[in-house]
């Protein structure tokens, strides 16, 4: 389905490339700066999570990687072009996934949506039956959105995101809303599907243990305005494992190290 792309261990070739950094947002009138003095490298086909507390501007990030968002000053490019509107392999899964979906539309009409009358009928069906299994959802085709969970809807979300093959995946907290157990599922369905296709991904979120567990690079994002605090790169065995990975010192090392940076230690 996806077309396969980089491999990480063979291109370190860079994607995004952000130097200095400033984004600004504003409210009722008042520009506000959100993100001060970000520098950081997306290389093609890894993974990147982003950790940080409430407000410190993780979305924010997210959204300027995805060209929602201009920066006030500085560099924010992808490929050496500086990005001044949603490029089109970029794909956002956002966190709000109650009005991500069409309420009127089944399931797979929801995930066909991005790519209906683009590709045709037979390929589109096939892409759609297969990202909908990808995220575990099959048997659920002909259902509504009110009638899923939040995960599943959460789930449609990204397997519509699956069915476009960008080339970069950004997600905003994207197991946020499921049980632990299909939260771990997806996970690794995830990573299966990454090292298949060497999608890039970016995402967001509030479990270190997930964010160690998929990425190759974490960054911690702190203060207001917020800014990189650290960079942490997970030299774990790229084959993870829920139990095995979890369990090795080197994973517990990394936790505290993030954990510190958060200042979360002591606390938790
Ligand atoms: N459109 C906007 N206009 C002005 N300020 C905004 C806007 N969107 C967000 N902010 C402010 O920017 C700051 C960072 O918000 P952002 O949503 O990026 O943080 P976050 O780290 O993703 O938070 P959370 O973890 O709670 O989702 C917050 O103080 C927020 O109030």
């Amino acid at each position: 389905m996806l077309s396969p792309t980089h491999n990480p261990q063979h291109d370190d070739s860079t994607l995004y490339k952000v130097s200095n950094a400033t984004v600004r947002l504003s409210a009722h009138g008042v520009s506000r700066e959100i993100l001060t003095d970000i520098t950081m490298s997306v290389r093609a086909g890894e993974v990147v999570g982003i950790v940080g507390r409430s407000g410190t501007g993780k979305t924010t990030l997210l959204r300027a990687l995805g060209g929602l968002v201009p920066v006030a000053s500085g560099e924010l490019n992808l490929r050496g072009k500086a990005i001044t509107s949603p490029p089109a392999d970029v794909v956002t899964v956002f966190q709000d996934y109650v009005n991500a979906l069409l309420p009127w539309r089944t399931v797979e009409r929801n995930v066909a949506l991005p790519l209906q009358g683009k590709i045709s009928r037979r390929e589109l069906r096939e892409r759609v039956a297969d990202a909908i299994a990808a995220v575990g959802l099959t048997g659920r085709e002909k259902d509504y959105p009110k009638s899923l969970s939040g995960g599943m809807q959460q789930r449609v979300q990204i397997a519509r995101a699956l069915t476009m093959s960008p080339n970069v995946l950004l997600m905003d907290e994207p197991f946020g809303a499921l049980d632990a157990m299909t939260r771990a599922s997806l996970q690794d369905e995830v990573l299966r599907l990454q090292s298949r296709t060497g999608t890039t991904i970016v995402f967001i979120t509030h479990d270190l243990d997930e964010a160690i567990y998929l990425s190759n690079t974490v960054y911690v994002i702190a203060g207001k305005p917020g800014t990189l605090a650290l960079r942490v790169d997970v030299d774990l065995p790229r084959e993870r494992d829920q139990v095995q990975t979890r369990e090795m010192p080197r994973y517990v090392e990394l936790r505290h190290r993030l954990a510190e940076a958060l200042d979360m230690v002591g606390t938790h």
